[in-house]
C-alpha cells in the first residue's frame, strides 16, 4: 500500500449531514445571522471535526505548536539574507525560549515543541521541548538533483506522523504547524509550482527580504529546478511522490506527514504561512479528505502565499503582512479559535435569553 495514497492514511471526511444542525445552533445565538463573520465558519468547522452525533460543546485541549526544522542544499547559493548556520542557531533559540514563536505561543497558551528533521549540525543534549527526528544533514541542491531519495521522503512522512501522534497522545486535539529552515521559501515555491502548475513567477518571493540581485539568482535556480524536473518527468503538475523527492525539504515533508496523522486522528490542523501551506498542498494531494481538518490561519506577505490560498479556495483568518514563518501566524490565530469555541459553547440562544426578532 502506497504512503502517497489515502488508503494508507484512512482519513475520513467529516460528516457533512451534521451541517444543518450545527448551523441551526449557530443561527440560534442572539445575533444577526452571519454577523460574527469568519468566526462562524470556524465554529462550524470545529463542531464538524468533533461531531459525535449530537450538539455538544467543542473543546480545544492542550493546543500544541510543532515547529519542524531542516536545512536545504539550495541555500548554499546565497538566496537568503542568512547563512545556513542560522537554522541551527534559531532552533537553539526556540529551545531556549527566545524567538518570536516562543512569545506568541506563551501569549496564546500553546505548548511548543521543536523538531530537528535534518539541520546541518545536530542539536546536542536533550531538552524537554525538543524532538530528534533527523533524516539527514540537509537536503541536496534541488537545482542540480533531487532534494532527497525515495526512502528519505517516505521516512519523512512516517516520522512526521509519529511526532503528531505523540502530541495527540499527550492530550492535544489541535496542532499548529511551523517551520525553520534557511532557504525554505525556495523549496516551498518549487514544491508548490510542481504540485499545482501555478507559474513559478507567481510563487517566487523575497523570503527573508533578499536583494534584487539575490532574487534574480533565486528565480533562475528555481527555474532550473522546474526545468530539470519537468524534463525528466515529462509532465506538469506532478504527483506528490515525485514532487516531495525533487523539491521537498525534510521539515516540509515531515509537516505533511504530521498533518496526515492529525487528520487521521480527526484533530484540527492549524496551517501557518507559505511554507507550511506547501506542506498542506502535499498532504492534500495524498489525501484530499484532509481539507476538512485544515484551518488556514493567515495570509503571509510572501509573494506566492495569496496565490496558493486562492488555488485552494481557502479564506485565511488573518492578513497582517507577517512574513516570518516559525508558526507565528498560526499562534496568533489561536485566540480566534478559542473565541469561536467560546461563542459556540457559551452564547445564549434567542429562546434562552428571551430575545425575539
Ligand atoms: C533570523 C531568522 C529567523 C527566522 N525565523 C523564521 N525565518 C524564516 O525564514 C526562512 C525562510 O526564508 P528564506 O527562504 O529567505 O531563507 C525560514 O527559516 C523561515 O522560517 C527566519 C529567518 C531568519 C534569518
Ligand atoms: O510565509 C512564510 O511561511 C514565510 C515567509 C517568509 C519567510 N519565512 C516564512
Amino acid at each position: 500500500m502506497s504512503i502517497y495514497n489515502n488508503q494508507f492514511w484512512s482519513i475520513e471526511a467529516v460528516d457533512k449531514t451534521a451541517l444543518p444542525l450545527i448551523q441551526a445552533e449557530i443561527d440560534n445565538k442572539t445575533k444577526p445571522p452571519g454577523s460574527l463573520g469568519l468566526l462562524e465558519p470556524l465554529a462550524r468547522q470545529l463542531a464538524l471535526c468533533q461531531w459525535q452525533g449530537d450538539i455538544r460543546p467543542v473543546y480545544l485541549t492542550k493546543p500544541t505548536m510543532l515547529v519542524f526544522a531542516a536545512d536545504h542544499g539550495i541555500a548554499t547559493h546565497n538566496i537568503s539574507i542568512a547563512p545556513q548556520a542560522v537554522t541551527h542557531q534559531m532552533v537553539l533559540s526556540f529551545i531556549n525560549g527566545g524567538a518570536a514563536i516562543n512569545s506568541f505561543c506563551a501569549s496564546a497558551g500553546l505548548t511548543l515543541q521543536v523538531i530537528d528533521c535534518g539541520v546541518l549540525e545536530p542539536i546536542s543534549g536533550s531538552h524537554d521541548n525538543f524532538i530528534n527526528s533527523r533524516i539527514a544533514a540537509g537536503t541536496q541542491d534541488m537545482s542540480k538533483q533531487a532534494a532527497m531519495t525515495a526512502t528519505e521522503a517516505e521516512l519523512s512522512l512516517l516520522q512526521g506522523a509519529e511526532v503528531a501522534k505523540a502530541a495527540i497522545e499527550a492530550g492535544a486535539n489541535i496542532l499548529g504547524f511551523g517551520e525553520m529552515g534557511i532557504g525554505n521559501t525556495s523549496a516551498a515555491a518549487a514544491l508548490s509550482c510542481l504540485l499545482t502548475g501555478i507559474p513559478l513567477d507567481e510563487l517566487v518571493g523575497a523570503g527573508t527580504g533578499i536583494s534584487e540581485h539575490q532574487y534574480i539568482r533565486k528565480h533562475a535556480l528555481l527555474q532550473q529546478t522546474i526545468n530539470r524536473v519537468t524534463q525528466s518527468v515529462g509532465e506538469s503538475p506532478i504527483n506528490a511522490e515525485l514532487a516531495v523527492q525533487e523539491a521537498g525539504g525534510f521539515e516540509i515533508a515531515q509537516i505533511a506527514g504530521a498533518m496526515l496523522a492529525t487528520a487521521q486522528a480527526r484533530k484540527v490542523i492549524l496551517v501557518d504561512g507559505f511554507i507550511v501551506t506547501s506542506a498542506a498542498l502535499l498532504a492534500l494531494q495524498i489525501a484530499p479528505e484532509i481539507r476538512d481538518y485544515m484551518v488556514f490561519s493567515h495570509c503571509s506577505g510572501e509573494k506566492g502565499h495569496r496565490r496558493v490560498l486562492e488555488h485552494l479556495e481557502a479564506t485565511p483568518l488573518l492578513d497582517m503582512g507577517l512574513r516570518l514563518g516559525e508558526g507565528t501566524g498560526a499562534a496568533l490565530a489561536m485566540p480566534l479559535l478559542k473565541a469561536a469555541a467560546a461563542f459556540y459553547n457559551d452564547m445564549a440562544t434567542f429562546d434562552s435569553a428571551g430575545v425575539t426578532l
